[in-house]
């Protein structure tokens, strides 16, 4: 099949090249030129496991193409996808911009029938006006061309992309029509093993689909990292905790791991756009508004053990705090509401110095946090560190943000005789306590019981 993917985000990316990795021919489709030259030039814009390769793979195979040029993705594309950014607006709705921008550009060049697919995050009814965007461009060309919109939510993790989109858990399809439906069950059939994962539905419960399924996920952090600071209080371990209720498979082992509070560009901007779509539509939605403020004050959590520590704010004044870990999460180099960023501004504001390091997510935090902070002060207070070892010379303390494997195994000698003041916080749970009070450091995790020293 002839498939255009319009935006190269990470799923515009990954999805173009897993569609064309089984045979498809696939156009990639960026607004950004700057995007495009890079990735024309065999260069891969993000730091996502194995897609380079893949990319490199079937563009060398001529399945793979990219181009900046509506006329190119519109021509002869039999399934069109939509997977454009949808950032939060300011008033918590999803910014449906980019989407219905490009709905235009493929309206005022659609020449053959094909099917528009709805691949980005949107909220319940942005296929209609998907539908009508592009028959509007149409009427204005007083043209007609069949063509139908579905909605097919994406569910993959960065970091694990590539594997989650071979091998989904399932693939959505919210279709009113049976033969968009049919060519998407085609299009799918290698990754759906034989139709096993399809699950085919009306487009608005497709839509609201993709938003339950975060906002459940977003729900269970934050149920957990509020029991994890009770757990503090009352003196019981979160990660015990953990584990004695993940084994009642009604509830089930993943996402309950307590932290910094939950980043990346999906859990935070689509429970925000939810609650904001169902007060739109009259409901306020209690549990998931609580979701949200649990996980804005959990990415204060690590701050407010820093103060402690230090005796107050005060205390933390020419600190110089050593960070391990910059993006949302591991096998990423995204920093898109990343809890670093937060606890970043807070150790700023307090007048500590921070010096982190980041496997790949230096350049793209640096980027960042000049754009919010100035370069100047960035010059001034943060320092990038070639290697975690690098990290600790001068620190007075480390924090552990973001749960990079090679953190896994830190010689814990070398923390003790590195840090001024021997102290470890542990915004991940990554450590064994008992092995940190041993070795003569301080150490705070989230939720966890203090190991005697
Ligand atoms: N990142 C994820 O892990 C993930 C997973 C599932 C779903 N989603 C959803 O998928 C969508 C895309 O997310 P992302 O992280 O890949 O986005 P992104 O912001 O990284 O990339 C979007 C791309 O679209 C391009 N673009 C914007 N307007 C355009 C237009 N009119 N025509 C062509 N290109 C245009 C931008 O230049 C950018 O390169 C969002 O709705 C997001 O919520 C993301
Ligand atoms: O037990 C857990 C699991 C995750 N997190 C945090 O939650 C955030 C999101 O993690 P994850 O879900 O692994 O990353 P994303 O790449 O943002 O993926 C989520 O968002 C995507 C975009 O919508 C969806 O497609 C995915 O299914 C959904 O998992 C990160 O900050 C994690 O550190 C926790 O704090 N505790």
């Amino acid at each position: 099949m002839n498939i255009s993917v319009i935006g190269t985000g990470y799923v515009g990316l990954v999805s173009g090249a897993c569609f064309a990795e089984v045979g498809n021919t696939v156009l990639c489709l960026d607004v950004d030129r700057r995007k495009i030259a890079m990735l024309e030039a065999g260069a891969i814009p993000i730091h996502e496991p194995g897609l380079d390769s893949l990319v490199q793979r079937n563009a060398e195979a001529g399945r793979l193409l990219f181009s900046s040029d509506y006329d190119d993705a519109v021509a002869d594309a039999d399934i069109i996808f939509l997977a454009v950014g949808t950032p939060p607006d300011e008033d918590g709705s999803a910014d449906l911009t980019h989407i219905l921008s490009a709905a235009r550009s493929i309206g005022q060049r659609l020449v053959k029938p094909a099917v528009i697919v709805d691949k980005s995050t949107v909220p319940v009814g942005t296929a209609d006006k998907v539908r009508a965007a592009i028959a509007a461009e149409l009427a204005r060309r007083g043209v007609e061309v069949a063509f139908s919109v579905v909605s097919n939510p994406e569910f993959l993790k960065e970091g694990a992309a590539i594997e989650d989109f071979m091998r989904p858990d399932r693939i959505v399809v919210g279709s009113d029509d049976p033969d968009a439906a049919q060519q998407m069950r085609k299009l799918y059939a290698p990754f759906s093993r034989n139709h096993e994962k399809f699950v085919e539905m009306d487009v608005r419960s497709a839509e609201l689909t993709k938003y339950a399924a975060n906002a459940m996920l977003a729900t269970r952090i934050s149920f957990m990292n509020e029991l994890a600071n009770l757990s503090e209080v009352l003196g019981a371990d979160i990660e015990a905790v953990r584990l004695g209720i993940g084994m009642d498979p009604r509830i089930g082992p993943d996402f309950l791991y307590a932290g910094m509070g939950y980043g990346g560009s999906c859990f935070p901007k689509d429970v925000k756009a939810l609650v904001k779509t169902a007060s739109d539509n009259g409901q306020h939605l209690h549990l998931l508004s609580a979701t949200d403020m649990v996980n804005d004050a959990q990415k204060n959590v690590l701050f407010s053990k820093l103060v402690r520590f230090f005796g107050g704010v005060e205390g933390l004044h020419g600190k110089n705090i050593a960070l391990w870990g910059l993006s949302f999460k591991p096998d990423t180099d995204d920093m898109r509401e990343a809890p670093s960023r937060i606890l970043i501004r807070a150790l700023f504001a307090a007048g500590a110095r921070v010096t982190a390091y980041d496997p790949v997510a230096a350049g793209e935090a640096r980027r960042v946090l000049a754009a919010e902070h100035g370069e100047r002060l960035c010059d001034e207070r943060l320092a990038l560190a070639p290697s975690a070892h690098a990290a600790l010379e001068g620190a007075d303390v480390l924090v552990l943000v973001t749960e990079w494997k090679e953190f896994r195994a830190p010689d814990l000698p070398l923390l003790a005789a590195s840090l001024r003041h021997k102290a470890v916080f542990d915004g991940r749970n990554l450590y064994d306590p008992a092995a940190f009070a041993a070795a003569g450091l301080v150490y705070e995790g989230i939720g966890r019981r203090a190991a005697a020293m």
